[in-house]
């Protein structure tokens, strides 16, 4: 892009033109690329395009009435949105009815969680069978599906997402636009499982592991991180693989079944990565193995000020 003129030209252009150029304009201000990042006022161009008649725009505009990105939060009307489109969009269908075979409260959080299994008390690893159903592990895969990348780790020198051959699975990163309600109704579930707040998680991440890929041994805690990671949450959403158990270096070795969560504590009583925790995801030798994973902070990883309202 050329200079700050013409940068406004496009702007003014996008601004006054289709549903699909509001939908890009939304997306600039969405990720803060070519300008900087307003989820406001992409909130508000997301709006106008899916009065325009942009599904995608709506979709948008729907995860954000759900997650409060930009803006109030009001599930209630995330899930109207929802059901308007289900009429035409099979995708919005799909994740209608899933919503409507959860017991959830008037915000979208459970009403009630499954029971879980210690592992091990301290640290504190847990199993909680059943959190997710089949169905709603199948829909993460397909919702997953074209936003898988080759992973990514954060580099403890420079602190950049890179490369790095220890962890050589694909990811999809369910950023605030990719957070269906569905992901977000799944997100409060792993919230009170682990007792923690929404808003304290990274985005969901679905892993996809075919075979020879693993995530060498490691601790999900960032040294010298401030806010840290304290709690891990990962979902298996499939089974019929061959190794790809996740295993700890206490020796705790772990298959889950689909919908099967693992839920442990990456910190000590003092809030130090406790090396306890080290664990990998043994590499896979035969099919593929499917997992979704969410680390907690300690306090909310990306506050927003509209956010907590009703969280
Ligand atoms: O693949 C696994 O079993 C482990 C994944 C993991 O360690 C992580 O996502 O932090
Ligand atoms: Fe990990």
């Amino acid at each position: 892009m050329a200079d700050a003129g013409h940068l406004q030209d496009a702007i003014g252009m996008l601004e006054h033109g289709d549903a699909d150029d509001l939908f890009e304009l939304g997306v600039w201000f969405d990720s803060g690329r070519w300008v900087a990042q307003d989820r406001a006022h992409a909130r508000d161009l997301f709006g106008r395009a899916a009065d325009a008649g942009s599904p995608q725009a709506d979709t948008i505009l729907t995860n954000f009435l759900g997650n409060g990105t930009g803006g109030s939060r009001d599930w209630a009307a995330a899930v109207d949105r929802l059901r308007q489109r289900s009429a035409t969009d099979e995708r919005a269908a799909f994740e209608l009815d899933l919503i409507e075979q959860m017991d959830l409260d008037e915000n979208g959080n459970p009403t009630e969680i499954a029971m879980d299994q210690l592992l091990s008390a301290s640290p504190n690893i847990r199993l909680v069978p059943g959190l997710l159903t089949k169905g709603e592990c199948a829909y993460l895969a397909v919702a997953a599906g074209p936003y898988l990348q080759p992973a990514t780790v954060v580099d403890n020198l420079s602190g950049k997402a890179i490369r790095n051959p220890i962890r050589t699975s694909e990811t999809a990163v369910m950023t605030p636009p990719l957070e269906s309600l569905v992901i977000q109704a799944i997100n409060r579930r792993l919230a009170a499982a682990t007792e923690t707040n929404v808003y304290q998680g990274e985005p969901l991440q679905v892993l996809r592991y075919q075979p020879g890929q693993e995530y060498k041994p490691h601790i999900d805690a960032i040294p010298s991180l401030d806010n840290q990671r304290v709690w891990t949450a990962l979902v298996y959403l499939n089974d019929g693989y061959e190794g790809g158990e996740t295993q700890f270096v206490s020796g705790a070795f772990v298959r889950g079944q689909t919908g099967t969560a693992l839920i442990f504590r990456n910190v000590d009583d003092e809030g130090r990565p406790d090396k306890r925790t080290a664990h990998r995801g043994c590499p896979v030798t035969k099919g593929t193995k499917l997992l979704a994973s969410r680390w907690i902070r300690e306090r909310p990883f990306a506050p927003d000020p509209n956010q907590h309202a009703n969280a």
